[in-house]
């Protein structure tokens, strides 16, 4: 019998609920940051930004919070490191951060791993003796925007297969149901839902089961260019998944629900 592996979008909630005893990670990246970063800072306990993720902050968390003065702000949400080829974060935001004692690590030698993979690298490596399936890494602006950016920032998920990594726009979360398991997605439907999808991401599925939905798979294949699960809808408080192979499973976010 495959084992059983629980999702839910906890980060989503005002309050730290932590039954699992999470560890969360934070990255940062330089495309437009989801209006509730602020919140996803509150439950990291671990803050990168990739290169010019650097710039977003500085340049967007300020204008999320309007009634205060913005270099507090940015005093405030200091990450721990930035890392990074370094050719797209300005001057002056390297140095501020630089001068409040964020770790500054430039990978500019390496031209063949984008900059979301080498932050992930690092919180692998600065977290050895952590659990693995007790880390979370969730990704702020990793959607929505070049779609060269989008494939890489999903291979990522991909090439850290035993990490658990969500990708987050202003609209949608997505992550990978690794196969070899049966997957329960507690939905939290205050902050997302109903729209979802079920996407076989590295090779065709031969066999996908799933309950929960309003389009249901039974012992479904699926594969690009014949069928795959857009515009589903979750029709219960609980979605199962099996399949044979990796999906990637992406829900919509309802942001007007969610209070930083
Ligand atoms: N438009 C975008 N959409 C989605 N993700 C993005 C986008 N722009 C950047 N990113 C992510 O943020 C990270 C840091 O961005 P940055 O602009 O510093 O990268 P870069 O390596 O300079 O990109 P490039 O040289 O291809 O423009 C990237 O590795 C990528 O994961
Ligand atoms: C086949 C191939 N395609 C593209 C790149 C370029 N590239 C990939 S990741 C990266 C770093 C971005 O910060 C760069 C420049 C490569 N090396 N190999």
């Amino acid at each position: 019998m495959a084992e059983l592996m629980s999702h839910s979008s906890l980060f989503l909630l005002p309050t730290p609920i932590n039954p699992s005893k999470a560890t969360y990670g934070l990255i940062v990246l330089n495309h437009r940051l989801p209006s509730f970063t602020p919140l996803l800072w509150k439950h990291a306990q671990l803050r990168l930004c990739a290169d010019g993720g650097a710039n977003r902050l500085y340049d967007e968390i300020p204008e999320m919070l309007p009634n205060e003065d913005p270099i507090d702000v940015r005093l405030r949400f200091k990450p721990d490191v930035i890392k990074g080829d370094m050719d797209s974060i300005r001057r002056e935001v390297r140095e501020f951060y630089a001068n409040l004692g964020t770790e500054i690590l430039d990978e500019s030698d390496d031209q063949d791993t984008t900059d979301l993979h080498k932050c992930v690298a690092f919180i692998k490596n600065c977290t050895p003796n952590l659990e693995k399936s007790n880390l979370r890494i969730i990704v702020a602006g990793a959607l929505g925007g070049r779609f060269d950016h989008e494939m890489g920032n999903v291979n990522v998920l991909l090439k850290f297969s035993d990490i658990r990594i969500t990708l987050l726009s202003e609209d949608c979360l997505l992550y990978i149901l690794p196969r070899g398991h049966r997957h329960e997605i507690c939905i939290l439907s205050s902050v997302e839902g109903p729209h979802c999808g079920l996407i076989p991401i590295g090779i065709p599925s031969k066999s996908t089961t799933t309950t929960g939905l309003q389009w249901d798979l039974t012992d479904s294949a699926m594969e690009f260019g014949g069928l795959i699960s857009t515009s589903n809808i979750v029709r219960e408080e609980k979605v199962t998944v099996s399949s044979d192979s990796d999906l990637l499973w992406t829900i919509s976010i309802r942001k007007e629900n969610i209070y930083s």
